[in-house]
């Protein structure tokens, strides 16, 4: 079910523009154009967020503010006012923010803010300060715009907290603190985790005019000084999301295949070369496959190089399916390979042959054109220091794969 966006605006063209930003997001959006039309639809309706006008026919001065905000509605104000008395008025309620309408960009902020709220549902901060009412202060502040908060009172708390939440991205900790203090603990959380998967924001009241740059030397990837502003915090907290957001993306653009979405070759052989080295040391087992189609350029050639990408996704989805557990890469063309950390051989082994006989069964589901194919399978469980070796035994199985027909899984 897509989230319900409200918009309280009279203007028609504003109404309009607003309705096509929530739209593409993905919102269900109602439009009111009065107050008394918003009130019907906030009785009869659960809004995820509220776009509120703050001058209206029958609400001249900011009045419809307080209705969406007593209605839990996380609110925020568009206004064409922009003297200092109306943004006064605006920021005494716990609105989201406020977006003067005095240009297009006024419109592609409102259009961050309304992508933002309901990816913040699954961002966790972490707040760290000795002080129960600043810890409070920014519990309120951060629930405001969805995130999930988990608070600390000092550095070492701070530390089991992050041992506790694995979704947590941004640390905001104080600085003067009993047991550990926020430089401390930025120092400590960066022995564990780079800038690039958790940021920290320092906050101190100190009068030390050098604490920003000691936050910023130990790892923190920003820096406030209390008091602050809301919207000062809010900007510098998105911000900080923003690009953890952008690289984690870039990081999963560059390990996966563009066509099946599986992790792709450079990821496979980083993560199991890492995997590798723990069991060498510890002794342990693997077991690796090469799996290629049979005659995939006959399908290419007969049915075209579309219907040969659909065999290859159908493929990819199958997998899948049917190893959630084992890692599974597209290694280029119609090749792949699937890395078993936690299984026997004959495990593994056995679910490669049950693999190979369901592709030979139901592979005419996997594409539009039901094209029917089989897999030819090398597997290995030599334990060498190199990826690249264990490979090169993996391949040498599939070629007899090949060379006794196809359709086989050979093992060592
Ligand atoms: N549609 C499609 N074809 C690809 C892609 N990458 C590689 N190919 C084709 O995959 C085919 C692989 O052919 P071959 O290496 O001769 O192997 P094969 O026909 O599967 O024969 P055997 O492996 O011996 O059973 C070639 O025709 C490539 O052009 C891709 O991303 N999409």
């Amino acid at each position: 079910m897509p989230h319900k966006l409200l918009i309280i605006e009279d203007n028609q063209s504003i109404a309009k523009v607003q309705k096509h930003i929530g739209v593409k997001i993905g919102f269900d959006v109602d439009v009111a154009y009065s107050l008394a039309e918003a009130i019907t639809l906030i009785e009869h309706n659960n809004y995820f967020c509220a776009v509120v006008d703050y001058v209206l026919p029958d609400a001249p001065a900011g009045e419809a503010i307080p209705f969406t905000i007593g209605a839990d509605i996380p609110t925020i104000v568009m206004t064409g006012k922009i003297d200092s008395q109306t943004r006064d008025t605006v920021l005494r309620y716990p609105i989201v923010d406020y977006i003067t309408k005095e240009n297009r960009q006024a419109y592609h902020y409102l259009e961050t803010q309304l992508r933002r709220l309901p990816k913040n549902e699954h961002v966790r901060i972490l707040v760290v300060d000795d002080s129960a009412a600043t810890r409070n202060h920014l519990t309120n502040l951060l629930n405001r715009h969805n995130y999930l908060v988990a608070v600390a009172k000092d550095g070492i708390e701070g530390l089991a907290q992050l041992e506790a939440y694995t979704d947590i991205k941004v640390v905001i900790t104080d600085n003067e603190m009993p047991n550990m203090d926020g430089i401390t603990l930025t120092s400590k959380i960066r022995q564990e985790y780079s800038n690039e998967d958790l940021a920290v924001i320092g906050i101190s009241s100190t009068k030390d005019n050098q604490m920003s740059a000691k936050f910023l030397k130990n790892g923190a990837n920003d820096y406030l000084s209390k008091p602050f502003h809301p919207e000062e915090f809010y900007c510098r907290l998105s911000q900080n999301i923003e690009m953890l957001d952008a690289i984690a993306t870039i990081r999963l653009q560059a390990n996966s295949d563009y066509l099946t979405n599986l992790p792709n070759r450079r990821y496979f052989f980083e993560s199991v070369q890492e995997q590798l080295t723990k069991n060498l040391e510890q002794q342990q087992g693997i077991t690796l496959a090469m799996i290629d189609i049979d005659h995939f350029k006959a399908i290419n050639d007969n049915y075209g190089h579309d219907a040969g990408d659909d065999v290859l996704k159908g493929l990819a989805d199958f997998f899948k399916q049917h190893f959630p557990e084992a890692l599974v890469a597209r290694l280029g063309g119609e090749e792949f390979a699937i890395f078993f950390a936690n299984h026997t051989y004959q495990e593994a082994q056995q679910q490669l042959e049950n693999f190979r006989i369901e592709v030979d069964k139901h592979s005419p589901t996997f594409s539009q054109d039901n094209i029917h194919f089989t897999l030819s399978v090398g597997v290995t469980h030599q334990l060498k220091t190199r990826v690249d070796e264990i490979l090169k035994v993996a391949d040498l199985h599939l070629y007899t794969a090949k060379e006794s027909g196809r359709n086989i899984v050979i093992a060592d």
